[in-house]
C-alpha cells in the first residue's frame, strides 16, 4: 500500500502536533485514531532508532505524539500486556529481556474461557498470573454458558482460585450475561481479550459491537481514503464508548512469559509457606511443611499445589536460562577482548 498517496492524518493546519491512539500495528505502518478519524501513518526515523535503545515502540493501545502526520514519540504507558514481561525487569540483577508489547494502556484484561472442553482451572490460573505480572487487572469471562443448565458450579470453581476477581458467565449466542460486562466497557475504558483459540473471543466481540466486525472488519466510511478492508484494526470501538483490543499477538501469548507472579495467583499457598519450618521449603518432602499439611487436611487441593509447583519450576527454568545467556554474552565479550589483545601484541 502506498502510504504517500494516503491522506496523511489530515495534517492539521492549525497545529502540526497532536496526540492520537494506535488502533493497529502492521509491518511498516500504523493505524491511528483521534477519536473521529482513523488514518494510516508511519513512525519517524528517530523513533525507530530510539526503539532500539529503549524498546519503546508504538503498540496497539498506545497514545502517541503525531508531528506533521508522523509518529514521533510514545506517551508514557499506564501498563502493557507483553510477552517476555517479567517482574525481574527493574530489579538490579536483572538480565534485560526484550519484551514484546502486545497491547498498552489497559483498564481490564478479559480472560475468556469457554464452558466446553476449553474449561481449565489451571489455564485460568496461568492467565491470571500473566495478567497480574503485566500490572493489569483481570476479569474472568466464562463463555458459552448456554451449554449448561446453570453455569453456577463453574463460576464457583473459578471463584475459589481467583480471589475476588469478577467471574462472569456469558453466552454470546443468546446474549445472556452481556449486560454484566457494561461496567468494564464504558467510555474511556480499554479491555484486552485473552484466551485460547476457540474460547469464543470473536463471537463476543461481534456480540458487543452488534455486528460481525471480526469476520468482515469493515472500514467505516469516515475512515481516511486508502485504508482498504484488508487493513484490520486491533482496537475496536464499542457502542458503549469503550474499546476492545483483540489481536493475534494476545491470542498466542505463551505461558513461559510468566515470571514470578505466582504470589498473586496463589496467595493462600504463599501464606502457608510462611509457616513452613524451613524458609526455603520446596513443599515436597520437607518435614514441618505447612503447605503439605494443608493438602492432608483438605484445606488445599492437591491439583492446585501441583499447578503452583509446576509454575515455580518453569519460572526457575526461565530464570536459569536468562542468567546463562547473560553469562555466555559476558564470556564471549572477554574472548573477543583477549583475541584483540593478542592481535595487538603480534602487530606490536
Ligand atoms: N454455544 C455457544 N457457542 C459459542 C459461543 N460463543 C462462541 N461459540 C462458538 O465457539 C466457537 C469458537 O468461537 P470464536 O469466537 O471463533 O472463538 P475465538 O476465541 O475467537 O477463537 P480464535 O479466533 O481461534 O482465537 C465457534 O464455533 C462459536 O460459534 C456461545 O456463547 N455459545
Ligand atoms: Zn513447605
Amino acid at each position: 500500500m502506498d502510504i504517500n498517496n494516503h491522506q496523511q492524518t489530515e495534517t492539521n493546519h492549525e497545529s502540526a502536533e497532536k496526540a492520537v491512539r494506535v488502533t493497529g500495528v502492521r509491518k511498516n505502518f500504523f493505524l491511528v485514531s483521534d477519536g473521529q478519524t482513523e488514518s494510516l501513518t508511519t513512525a519517524s526515523g528517530k523513533l525507530y532508532r530510539q526503539a532500539d535503545e529503549n524498546g519503546l515502540f508504538p503498540a496497539t493501545g498506545d497514545w502517541v505524539r503525531l508531528t506533521d502526520g508522523r509518529i514521533t514519540s510514545v506517551l508514557p504507558r499506564k501498563n502493557a500486556l507483553s510477552r517476555g514481561a517479567s517482574g525481574r525487569q527493574g530489579k538490579k540483577e536483572s538480565t534485560p529481556v526484550r519484551t514484546q508489547i502486545i497491547a498498552a494502556n489497559l483498564d481490564w484484561v478479559f480472560i475468556v474461557c469457554g464452558l466446553d472442553r476449553d474449561f481449565n482451572l489451571r489455564r485460568i490460573e496461568r492467565y491470571l498470573t500473566l495478567v497480574y505480572n503485566c500490572g493489569c487487572t483481570p476479569v474472568v469471562i466464562l463463555s458459552k454458558a448456554d451449554l449448561h443448565e446453570s453455569p453456577e458450579p463453574f463460576v464457583q470453581e473459578v471463584e475459589e482460585i481467583s480471589f475476588g476477581v469478577p467471574v462472569l458467565p456469558i453466552s454470546s449466542v443468546r446474549e445472556d450475561g452481556i449486560a454484566a460486562l457494561a461496567p468494564y466497557l464504558g467510555p474511556d475504558q480499554t479491555v484486552a481479550l485473552l484466551g485460547s483459540s476457540g474460547a469464543g473471543k470473536s463471537t463476543l466481540v461481534n456480540c458487543l459491537v452488534g455486528k460481525a466486525v471480526q469476520a468482515t472488519r469493515e472500514v467505516s466510511s469516515h475512515v481516511g481514503k486508502g485504508v482498504h478492508t484488508t487493513t484490520t484494526r486491533d482496537l475496536i470501538r464499542l457502542p458503549t464508548g469503550g474499546a476492545l483490543i483483540d489481536n493475534p499477538g494476545i491470542r498466542e501469548i505463551a505461558f513461559w512469559d510468566v515470571d514470578d507472579g505466582t504470589d498473586s495467583a496463589f496467595p493462600e499457598i504463599e501464606a502457608w509457606a510462611e509457616e513452613c519450618r524451613f524458609s526455603d521449603c520446596t513443599h515436597t518432602e520437607e518435614p514441618g511443611c505447612r503447605v503439605k499439611e494443608a493438602c492432608r487436611t483438605g484445606e488445599l487441593e492437591e491439583g492446585r499445589l501441583e499447578s503452583y509447583l509446576k509454575q515455580k519450576r518453569e519460572l526457575g527454568y526461565l530464570a536459569d536460562r536468562q542468567t546463562k545467556s547473560a553469562d555466555r554474552i559476558e564470556k564471549e565479550r572477554w574472548q573477543w577482548v583477549a583475541q584483540e589483545m593478542k592481535q595487538m601484541k603480534k602487530r606490536g
